[in-house]
């Protein structure tokens, strides 16, 4: 009997989604992975997922949803780790690579109000839910004169809240409720025009020991090449501006064959200063493609704007 394929997983219903995914695409790839007992999904608490009463940037520090499955991965109770790219910080840590991406879902935010409102028909003074700087920087830009709170717990949770009247609209990855398969109740789908998305949305990431040749091997076929050069370039993007959670940033790339295109996107966390910047290229050179547009943007920020 050998030892079954242990994937590392968060709790919450995305999670394991996520993790039920990457299962199926395993067996897809090697038929005897369906045999009973040779694959196990293995959960493990993050401490993103015990501090549900302040938003995830009052809580301070990277990896919030991660460190914990890696730390598994390490200590080898887990041989990977599945994780929303989006919730997985800039730097790695030594010994432990993400190896594969899965295709990417619908990147755009899904926005749900009480009575039908759009962000632009919602009246004056209303409150929007939303956990993420990004979604609250860039409704603000847009309408200055809504009032936005912080709004934490997994998607189900949100929508009672919203239900509940504890928030008159909130937003949420269109690619997580694809995923639960709970799209009858959003409103609007908002374009990337309104409302760019974080780096890396809606794109699975599989994270493995960086030694480990046998589960590199098994996961290589279900690497999607294209999510993983759009990954990269707004990665990059990322590490050159230094993000962090306390700062608004939004970027957003796509393929056009092997060209890609990248728009990202600085804000205030009131949404009053926005700094863009555009760059296309070879889909080969998505790193450098990231790193030169977020070196523009660090070019013209004010001095101390991410401490602020
Ligand atoms: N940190 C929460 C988180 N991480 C990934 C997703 C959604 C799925 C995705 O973007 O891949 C969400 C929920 C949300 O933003 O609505």
């Amino acid at each position: 009997m050998t030892q079954p394929l242990r994937i590392g997983t968060r709790g919450s219903p995305l999670a394991l989604a996520q993790a039920h995914e990457t299962r199926d695409r395993l067996i897809a790839a090697h038929p005897h992975l369906a045999a009973p007992g040779a694959i196990e999904i293995v959960v493990f608490k993050t401490t993103g997922d015990r501090i549900l009463d302040r938003t995830l940037a009052e809580a301070g520090g990277k990896g919030l949803f991660t460190k914990e499955l890696e730390d598994a991965l390490l200590d080898g109770g887990a041989d990977l780790a599945v994780h929303s790219m989006k919730d997985v910080p800039t730097w790695m840590p030594e010994g432990l690579e993400i190896s594969t991406l899965l295709p990417r879902e619908d990147t755009r935010d899904a926005f749900f109000s009480r009575g039908g409102h759009t962000v632009d028909t919602l009246p004056a003074g209303s409150v929007v839910g939303t956990a993420g700087l990004r979604r609250q920087a860039q409704i603000l830009e847009r309408r200055p004169d809504l009032k936005v709170v912080p709004f934490r717990g997994n998607v189900q949770t949100r929508l009672a809240k919203l239900e509940a009247g504890e928030v008159d609209a909130t937003l949420l990855a269109l690619a997580g409720l694809r995923r639960l398969g709970l799209t009858d109740r959003i409103t609007a789908v908002l374009e990337h025009d309104e409302m760019l998305p974080a780096v890396a949305q809606g794109a699975i990431g599989i994270e493995i020991r960086s030694a480990d040749d046998a589960t590199r091997a098994l996961l290589a076929p279900l690497n999607c090449a294209a999510t993983a050069a759009r990954v990269t370039a707004e990665r990059a993007l990322l590490a050159m501006l230094d993000g962090s959670c306390r700062t608004p940033i939004a970027a957003l790339s796509t393929l056009d064959g092997d060209r890609l295109h990248l728009k990202a996107k600085v804000l205030s966390n009131d949404g009053r200063q926005v700094f863009r910047a555009e760059r296309s290229g070879n889909a080969g050179d998505a790193a450098a493609i990231g790193a030169d547009a977020g070196a523009e943007i660090k070019a013209v920020l004010p001095p101390d704007f991410f401490k602020s």
